[in-house]
């Protein structure tokens, strides 16, 4: 059939070349009216013709106007994904819609399949000799009805709000962040726990929950204080709930270096998750907000740090309910696994808390072998939090993960990576009023005094103040002239016994000590409350350190004061700062300006060199938290 003569006859082409043939005749041949019989007959036949020739020309249009919706659909999805995927306000209805409509459905027939999997679960039970462990934990995420009714206005709204961009590079979209703890699919750990004391999620975890708990890798990138912790810790435990224990800690080969005899061999510890933190009382802090949820699930959790004795960390690992969870810092983390008593080989959940610092040149091979003895990347769930992702360790990090989803909350994507890609900007949080004065190099501590003085007198008698020097030597000087001066002071750095560390960090927490001189040990990720003023004595390696060590006050929605005592020995930072005040929509004092507006240059081994130039129209934005 040539083309022409198809487009001749779009609605008719099955009709039989006969009657089409007749057709004409009884149109065309008035002779054939006597004829009644035939006629009536014919009349009949044309109806029939005219109803199929009706309903098959509708037919056609209806799949016509899908054929054409399906294509615009597909060119509004290439458009959306060369301009770097967000969920931005632009573009969100169709990205979100079809969640809307098809939600609920899905909730139905889970309804129904969950029957059917509860009776397969019974048959199961004694089937699970071959733990589930052997392959990623089983997600099942369901957008929730309540989810599904919240009106698309709300949702945009909300994430224009919050600025929440998430980037997804296999363009799964469809993933609306959770207003309420009741949008999420209903959980023991949810109904007690941390939760029921916060009104709803923040924007991190708002976000990032629907993605990590159907097992997606995630990056999360939030201010300090932001509640990143929970971020990671409920899919965690959820994705653990769904993994059943190995039956026997069945140890594989020892390392060649291991000092266990045979008989300890039996008592390896299977890991399920492993969060790994940069410094040691960081990890104890998240240890003890994940052992809590953890124990509402029936799970264990156990801390590995170095400074305190193995053995007794040992014994914990070899506890009957073993170490779903470990928590850890690399270097203990590494120590263990060489000799045998840890093993990553069923850990099929796995965070790097401080990400950028994990990627860091100081931790990295430690982190590449830690990761290298966990299941392979597409056998394991991977998740990265941070409130800094400078582009240097970006790359990196996505060589341990699966198409990560990039969250990150405030701070819009520019342009800037050399590439062409969106890439993140460094951002303070902008709850935290931050000040620079820029001082003489040898009058800094008398300064420093001075400020301490003032901050803590009449009602702010008691605040909690931290400080922060670069070296240890500097920190033992500054806390020993402070005390000198009859400050209420302890130090918390590398060169103390971790009993001192964790001594002066108690003490402060329960405000026996108002004034806690800190090297960046503390920059990290500390959950210290009411932390009144940070006091940066000297400016730190990085500016992203910068941003951790202000982070230690206005946290959780708090307001927060920063000073900065700024030197001539601190210059190369200078165009870093001014952009980081500028963001935050904070004063740049005219002294600073003097040092100059440039940022260096940072480069990494694999990744090269990053630079940037300071950017004088950037207003500050503030981000909601409640
Ligand atoms: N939904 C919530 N509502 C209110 N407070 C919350 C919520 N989630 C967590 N928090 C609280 O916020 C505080 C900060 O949380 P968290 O320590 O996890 O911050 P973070 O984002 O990890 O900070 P950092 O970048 O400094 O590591 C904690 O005290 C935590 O209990």
């Amino acid at each position: 059939m040539s083309v022409g003569k198809k487009h001749a006859r779009p609605d008719d082409d099955v009709v039989p070349e006969i009657d089409r043939v007749k057709k004409a005749k009884t149109v065309s041949d008035p002779s054939a009216a006597d004829d009644v019989p035939v006629k009536e007959k014919k009349q009949k036949k044309d109806k029939k013709d005219k109803k199929e020739k009706k309903d098959k020309k509708e037919k056609k249009d209806k799949k016509d106007k899908k054929e054409k919706k399906e294509k615009k659909r597909k060119e509004k999805e290439e458009n959306s994904a060369e301009a770097d995927e967000t969920l931005e306000a632009t573009d969100k209805p169709s990205e979100t819609e079809p969640v809307e409509s098809e939600a609920p459905k899905k909730e139905k027939k889970s309804k129904k399949s969950k029957k059917d999997k509860s009776a397969k679960a019974e048959e199961s039970i004694d089937s699970s000799a071959a733990p589930s462990t052997n392959g990623k934990a089983k997600y099942s995420y369901q957008q929730t009805e309540a989810l599904s009714a919240v009106p698309e206005k709300e949702i945009q709204d909300f994430l224009t709000a919050q600025e929440i961009t998430v980037t997804d590079p296999s363009r799964n979209m469809t993933l609306r962040p959770v207003l309420k703890f009741d949008q999420l699919p209903p959980s023991r750990l949810l109904a007690k726990g941390p939760f029921k004391n916060f009104t709803v999620p923040t924007p991190i975890q708002s976000a990032s929950w629907p993605l990590s708990l159907s097992g997606r890798d995630v990056i999360g990138i939030a201010e300090t204080g932001s509640g990143k912790t929970l971020a990671f810790s409920l899919p965690c435990i959820e994705a653990l709930q769904s993994l059943s224990k190995p039956k026997s800690i069945a140890a594989g080969p020892l390392p060649a270096n291991s000092r266990l005899n045979k008989m300890e061999r039996a008592d390896v510890a299977q890991a399920l998750a492993v969060v790994v933190s940069p410094t040691r009382e960081l990890a104890m802090q998240t240890h003890a907000a994940m052992a809590d949820l953890a124990g509402l699930a029936g799970l264990s959790a156990v801390c590995l740090y170095g400074g305190a004795s193995k053995d007794d960390q040992r014994v914990l690992l070899r506890k009957k309910n073993g170490a779903d969870i470990i928590v850890a810092t690399p270097g203990r983390l590494k120590d263990f696994l060489s000799d045998g008593t840890v093993s990553l080989a069923s850990a099929r959940f796995v965070v790097l808390d401080e990400a950028d610092r994990m990627l860091d040149k100081g931790f990295e091979d430690d982190v590449k072998e830690i990761l290298g003895q966990c299941p392979a990347r597409g056998e394991r769930q991977t998740l990265m939090f941070t409130a800094t992702w400078p582009a240097s360790v970006r790359g990196l990090a996505e060589s341990f993960m699966v198409d990560p989803v990039k969250i990150t909350i405030g701070g819009k994507t520019k342009t800037e990576d050399g590439e062409g890609n969106g890439t993140v900007e460094l951002q303070a949080n902008s709850r935290i009023a931050q000040r620079v004065e820029v001082v003489d190099p040898r009058s800094k501590e008398w300064r420093l005094l001075q400020i301490l003085k003032e901050a803590q007198q009449g009602k702010g008698r008691n605040d909690r103040i931290l400080v922060f020097c670069l070296y240890k030597k500097e920190a033992v000087r500054v806390e020993s002239y402070l005390s000198r001066n009859r400050i209420s002071v302890a130090s918390i750095h590398g060169d103390l016994k971790q009993e001192q560390r964790t001594r002066s960090l108690e003490a402060f927490k329960a405000g026996t000590t108002t004034v806690l001189v800190a090297t960046d040990v503390a920059a990290r990720g500390l959950d210290i409350p009411e932390v009144k003023l940070v006091v940066n004595a000297t400016f730190p390696l990085t500016i992203e350190d910068y941003v951790h060590r202000i982070g230690r006050t206005g946290r959780a929605g708090k307001t927060g004061e920063a000073i900065t005592l700024f030197t001539e020995h601190d210059k190369a930072h200078s165009g870093s700062l001014i952009n980081v005040l500028k963001s935050a929509g904070q004063p740049v004092p005219e002294d600073l300006m003097k040092f100059g507006t440039t940022v260096k240059k940072k480069a990494h081994d694999t990744y090269g060199a990053f630079f940037k130039d300071v950017d004088m129209s950037k207003k500050g934005t503030k981000i909601t938290f409640d």
